[in-house]
């Protein structure tokens, strides 16, 4: 906005003593007229400052209004095809379908250029420019430049534990060794079983050790919160990942973009399909990607499409099942090694007693022990804490509305 000139110069008399009475009258109508004529000028300056503000107060209306709508609406993603007199053609993520539309007041539509992202509304005016900051890429996925968890604090899956490294670290840090023999490095690895068993923090752990960074994505998020954007996402985790190498992408809850096909033709069906189409596409495209290894994750193997089990893509399948009783013993070590236990804590007998307890269950467990004694004021947590935590945690499952992960319903 343009600053406005000055204030024109307030007119000045100047009556000189020796004036003859003549002069002094033509000074003073001289002087009156400018005088009428600065004020004429002020009104005007008036009228459009009050035009100005009036602009403003609307402006400023649109921008709350606009504001209001862009906190509580959900919008739908579209991507700008053309500007044209009429308005602009979008063209809608997930369906394709192409509509002429317009710019919601407001909006500053000489930023916006065809090929730009923009969020539409139910009748299709666009809402909001999405700039590459609050681009869905950067909330798809979360970047761990290193992680910190160990394999020292996975418990009960040594196994497990092997194989991952088997599969995602030599090839990392040994790649000639597979030259050297002629045989291609696993392509992708997949990590089934049921949920809080340390899936996760396998794949955290196996980039911590090889110093790589994690890129993890999980596939129910693409296909509920990204609609219409997750092939384009996919392409983008591989694009991101080839600019952080070495690098362990990290597809959680895959299941929900690699499921079998269903014979329904609906679009959020072909919207799954396309998004498992890139990412088998990445993965076939895979083996000239230097150090980057991809370990997916899913609790419902049953569900999974055989395309994405073929060789060259998720050949490496492990299944990370729940703790038998020494695996429970060695969890409730590692949850325990921070904690402040008394004497009479005895993990023999509570590992035991913990059938059918995932890693997650245990973890909740041992937290909710200490809140027992920090109810009681104890800085010390006892064994009747973790009875106490038990007896609550099987009563929250008897209830069916618990925390304990291992509880849920799954198939692998
Ligand atoms: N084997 C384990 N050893 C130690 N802690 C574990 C183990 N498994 C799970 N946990 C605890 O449970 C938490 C969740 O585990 P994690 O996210 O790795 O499970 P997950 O198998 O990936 O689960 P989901 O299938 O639900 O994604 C961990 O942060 C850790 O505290």
């Amino acid at each position: 906005m343009s600053r406005s000139p000055s204030l024109p110069e307030r007119p000045h008399l100047d009556l000189d003593p020796d004036m003859s009475d003549a002069e002094r009258l033509s000074a003073l109508r001289q002087h009156v007229e400018r005088m009428i004529e600065v004020n004429r000028e002020l009104d005007e300056r008036l009228e459009s400052a009050d035009e100005q503000h009036a602009e403003l107060v609307e402006e400023v209306e649109q921008m709350k209004a606009r504001n209001e709508a862009l906190k509580t609406a959900s919008y739908y993603i579209a991507t700008v095809e053309e500007l044209t007199d009429d308005g602009v053609i979008i063209k809608q993520h997930g369906n394709n379908q192409e509509v002429l539309t317009d710019f919601a007041p407001g909006l500053d539509y000489e930023a916006i250029e065809p090929g730009d992202r923009v969020a539409i509304n139910d009748s299709f005016a666009v809402q909001t420019l999405l700039d590459d900051e609050t681009d869905a890429r950067a909330q798809a996925m979360e970047v761990v430049e290193s992680p910190t968890v160990t394999y020292d604090d996975i418990g009960g899956i040594d196994e497990q534990v092997r194989e991952v490294r088997e599969a995602v670290e030599q090839p990392l840090e040994n790649p000639e060794m597979f030259e050297r023999v002629g045989i291609d490095p696993p392509s992708g690895v997949l990590l089934y079983g049921p949920p809080g068993t340390g899936k996760t923090m396998l794949a955290k752990a196996v980039a911590n050790e090889t110093n790589a960074s994690f890129i993890k994505m999980a596939g129910s998020e693409l296909v509920q919160k990204f609609i219409g954007e997750g092939a384009r996402l996919v392409r983008d985790l591989f694009k991101l990942a080839a600019e952080r190498e070495p690098v362990v992408i990290f597809i959680d809850e895959i299941d929900a973009v690699a499921s079998k096909r269903t014979d329904s033709k609906t679009s959020g069906d072909a919207e799954v399909q396309r998004t498992m189409m890139q990412l088998l596409s990445e993965m076939d495209g895979f083996d000239d990607r230097g150090e980057i290894r991809i370990i997916a994750a899913t609790n419902r193997f049953d569900m999974l499409d055989e395309a994405i089990l073929r060789p060259g893509r998720f050949d490496r399948l492990i299944e990370v099942p729940k703790p038998a009783v020494e695996g429970r013993r060695r969890i409730l070590d590692i949850h325990t090694r921070d904690m402040n236990v008394s004497d009479d804590l005895d993990l023999d007998e509570l590992a035991a007693k913990l059938d059918d307890y995932s890693g997650a269950d245990i973890a909740s467990l041992t937290t909710e022990a200490g809140m027992f004694a920090i109810r009681d004021e104890r800085t010390e947590v006892t064994h009747d804490d973790f009875e106490a935590a038990f007896e609550k945690l099987e009563n929250v499952d008897e209830s069916g509305t618990g925390p304990i992960s291992g509880f849920t319903d799954y198939q692998y």
